[in-house]
C-alpha cells in the first residue's frame, strides 16, 4: 500500500465568546481536515491545528508524503523531522495556554496530525477499528467530563446570531450551564476552566457547583493565572472539594511547591508537555496527574508512552482538549480506550460546537451517560462529508483569522487587556 494523494483542508467553525486566562475566544475557531489517500483506495482522515504556522508544515508535508507506505510510522517521522527542520526557525521551549500552538512543537504536531491519519489508513485497510493499531480496546465508552467556561452571551460585532447557551458570569450562571451539559450528555464529571474572573468568585461557583452536583467529580484550571499565594488561599477555600487542582499556578517549581504545602492532587496540561519536562516534573514531584493530548504530544502512540511513563513514576493520566470537531474526539476516543491507566475523564469542548458545524457524515457524534463509543466500524469509525468540508472551508476563507489570538480578541471588549501572569 502507498500514499498517492494527500490533501490539508483549513476550516473555521463558529466558536463561543469563552473566557479565559487569556482572554476570550474568537467567533471561529481554526482546525485542519487531513486526508491520506492510498493506492488500493482508501482514505484515511486526521484533525488538528489550524493556525497559520501549523499549517504551513502540513501544506509543506502533503507532497513530501506521496509514495510512503501508511505502515512505516518510523519513516513517516522521520520524513516530517526533515520538513519541519527546513520550514520552522529554532524556538525557544515553554508551554503556552493553547500548547499545541507553540513553535517548539511543531515536529509532535505535525506528526501526530498524519499519524492518525495513516493509523486509520491502515485500520481501514485491514477492515479493523483504529484502535486494533494500538493494542485493542481495553474499554469501548470512554468517559468525559463537562467542561465549563465563564463566558459572555455573545461576541462583539459578533458576525452571527448569539449561540443558546447564553451568558455565564454569577455562580447561578454557571450551575445553569452545568445542568444543560449534564442533562443533555449525562457527563459524571465537572471541569470548570477558571483564571478568568476574581478567583473568590471563581471558587464560590465550583462551591455551588459542589452543592448542585454532589456526587460529580469537581475540578478547576486557571491556567496558570494565579500566583502561589493566591493559589495556596484558594485551595483553603475549596476545602477539599476538587478531584484534582489544574494549572492553578505557573511553572514546574510553583506546582511542586504547592504540592509541597497542600498535598493537593495537581493536573496539569502547561508545566508537563514534553519527555523533558516530564523528567523535569519527576524530579520536582511537581505534577500527579499529566493531562495527555496526542495532537501535541506526538500521536496516538507516544500518548500510550507517556501513559507508560505515568504508570512507571506513579502518575495519574488524564486528558486536555482545545475547540475541536469529531475526527479529532474518536481519535482522542480510540487512543483513551487503548490506554490501561487513564482513569480519569478526558476533557472536551465538544459540546461548544454547534450542530451543522461539524465535518463527518451524520453529523455531532453523540455522547451518551458522559461517554464516547467505539464501534467495530473501520479505522476512526467516521466519515468525512465533502459538503460541509467546503463550507468550513469557505467559511476559513472568509472570517480573516489565521492564528488563534485570545488576547487580541479580549482587547476588542477592554482596550487596556494585557498580558500578565499571573494575573491574580
Ligand atoms: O485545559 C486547558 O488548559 C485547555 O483546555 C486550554 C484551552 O485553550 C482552553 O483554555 C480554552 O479553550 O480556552
Ligand atoms: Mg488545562
Amino acid at each position: 500500500m502507498k500514499v498517492v494523494r494527500v490533501t490539508v483542508t483549513p476550516i473555521a467553525f463558529r466558536d463561543p465568546p469563552l473566557l479565559n486566562a487569556s482572554g476570550i475566544h474568537e467567533p471561529y475557531a481554526l482546525r485542519s481536515i487531513i486526508e491520506v489517500e492510498s493506492d488500493n483506495g482508501y482514505v484515511g482522515l486526521g484533525e488538528s491545528y489550524g493556525d497559520a504556522p501549523a499549517l504551513a508544515i502540513q501544506q509543506q508535508l502533503q507532497q513530501e508524503l506521496i509514495g510512503l507506505d501508511p505502515f512505516k510510522l518510523n519513516i513517516l517521522r522521520e520524513t516530517v523531522a526533515r520538513v519541519v527542520a527546513r520550514v520552522t526557525p529554532a524556538s525557544a521551549a515553554g508551554a503556552e495556554l493553547a500548547p499545541g500552538s507553540h513553535a517548539s512543537k511543531a515536529l509532535s504536531n505535525a506528526y501526530s496530525a498524519f499519524e492518525v491519519a495513516f493509523l486509520d489508513l491502515q485500520a481501514r485497510s485491514l477492515n479493523r477499528p483504529l484502535v486494533d493499531m494500538l493494542g485493542g480496546a481495553l474499554r469501548t465508552e470512554v468517559p468525559f467530563s463537562a467542561y465549563l467556561f465563564f463566558k459572555y452571551a455573545e461576541h462583539i460585532d459578533s458576525p452571527y446570531p448569539p449561540d443558546a447557551w447564553g451568558e455565564a458570569i454569577s455562580e447561578e450562571q454557571i450551575v445553569a450551564q452545568a445542568k444543560s451539559m449534564i442533562d443533555r450528555y449525562g457527563f459524571k464529571s465537572i471541569k470548570l476552566k477558571a483564571g478568568a474572573l476574581e478567583p473568590e468568585h471563581e471558587v464560590s461557583c465550583v462551591k455551588a457547583l459542589k452543592r448542585a452536583f454532589p456526587q460529580h467529580q469537581l475540578r478547576i484550571d486557571p491556567n496558570g493565572n494565579w500566583s502561589l499565594a493566591t493559589s495556596l488561599r484558594m485551595a483553603k477555600l475549596l476545602d477539599g472539594c476538587l478531584e484534582y487542582y489544574e494549572d492553578p499556578t505557573p511553572g514546574l517549581e510553583g506546582m511542586s511547591e504547592l504540592h509541597r504545602q497542600t498535598g493537593l492532587p495537581l493536573a496539569t496540561n502547561m508545566v508537563v508537555t514534553d519527555f523533558d519536562e516530564f523528567r523535569r516534573s519527576v524530579a520536582l514531584n511537581s505534577v500527579q496527574i499529566v493531562l495527555a493530548d496526542h495532537h501535541y504530544w506526538g500521536g496516538l502512540r507516544d500518548t500510550q508512552t507517556l501513559a507508560a511513563m505515568c504508570a512507571t513514576f506513579g502518575l495519574g493520566v488524564s486528558m486536555h482538549s482545545n475547540s475541536h470537531l469529531g475526527i479529532s474526539l474518536m481519535a482522542m476516543t480510540h487512543v483513551a480506550a487503548s490506554v490501561p491507566n487513564l482513569s480519569y475523564a478526558c476533557d472536551t469542548h465538544y459540546p461548544w460546537q454547534e450542530e451543522d458545524e461539524e465535518v463527518i457524515k451524520g453529523g455531532k457524534l453523540p455522547i451518551v451517560d458522559g461517554c464516547v463509543r467505539i464501534t467495530e466500524a473501520p479505522g476512526l469509525g467516521v466519515e468525512l462529508d465533502h459538503e460541509q468540508l467546503g463550507k468550513l472551508h469557505e467559511q476559513f476563507l472568509s472570517c480573516g483569522i489565521r492564528a488563534r489570538n485570545d488576547v487580541r480578541q479580549m482587547q476588542r471588549y477592554r482596550p487596556d487587556w494585557e498580558t500578565v501572569k499571573p494575573r491574580y
